[in-house]
């Protein structure tokens, strides 16, 4: 993902195996994380597109793909309490509320029950087919959003913020300040694309999750 990215030896580079013949993934979790900020994540973008020629699609599938796996590692399936653990995925209006809908797709995958809420759809081929193939894995999408939080609670075990990245400006604006309000009073994780919805980008790396509308222990993983 583009806003948290690992720095010095890379998941990507050599790895060892233990003696297991498996990853050691204390190895690659030891490895440190740079935070990048707002203009530093949309100039690795804008290379990505111009110089490297990948298209949006490909990165967002990447996006997708990869927020899936990591919150697959952080909260297995065998560790919920509910089988399959549900999940809800909110969508934001932009490309990162597509990475929402990649990961619900991937989630489904590895297991999870994973349910959509996406209130303000792009009227692009991109993004109806991305609704199109989770309506195909019979991926529900509700018509509103619980309006307490104790009826997220109630019913998932995980939220997952798809809301806003790396262009997010300004005051939240509606329907998503009421959205964020309810997700303030959750008391089951949430797990945010790139940053906490909400919190300012220009300050990522310098205490980001004490800035956005969440308390600060209540989103434990940004992936
Ligand atoms: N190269 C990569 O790493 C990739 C990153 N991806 C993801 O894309 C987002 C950035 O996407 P973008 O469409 O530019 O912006 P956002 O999703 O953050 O949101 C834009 C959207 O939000 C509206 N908006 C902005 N501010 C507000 C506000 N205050 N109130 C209400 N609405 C607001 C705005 O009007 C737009 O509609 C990045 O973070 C990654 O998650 C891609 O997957 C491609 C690869």
């Amino acid at each position: 993902q583009t806003i948290a990215c690992r720095w010095g030896p890379t998941w990507w580079g050599p790895q060892r195996l233990n003696s297991g013949g498996r990853w050691d993934s204390e190895v690659m979790a030891s490895t440190a994380v740079k935070y990048l900020s707002q203009e530093e994540a949309q100039a690795v973008d804008q290379e990505l597109f111009n110089e490297y020629q990948f298209s949006v699609d490909q990165l967002m599938e990447l996006a997708g793909l990869s927020c899936a796996t990591a919150i697959a590692k952080a909260y297995p399936p065998t560790s919920m309490s509910r089988s399959p653990p549900t999940v809800l995925v909110i969508c934001g209006p932009g490309n990162n509320g597509g990475d929402g809908l990649v990961c619900a797709r991937h989630l489904k995958l590895f297991g999870y029950e994973p349910t959509i809420y996406y209130p303000k759809r792009p009227n692009k081929p991109l993004f109806t087919a991305l609704v199109t193939q989770c309506q195909k894995m019979d991926i529900p999408f509700l018509g509103e959003m619980p309006s307490e939080p104790t009826m997220i609670d109630e019913l998932y075990e995980l939220v997952v913020d798809a809301i806003f990245g790396f262009s997010f400006k300004g005051d939240v604006r509606e329907p998503f300040h009421s959205i964020l309000s309810v997700l303030k009073g959750l008391t089951v994780p949430i797990a945010s694309i790139d940053i906490p919805s909400g919190a300012g980008t220009q300050k990522v790396g310098q205490g980001w999750g004490r800035l956005g509308p969440y308390p600060p222990d209540s989103c434990p993983h940004q992936v």
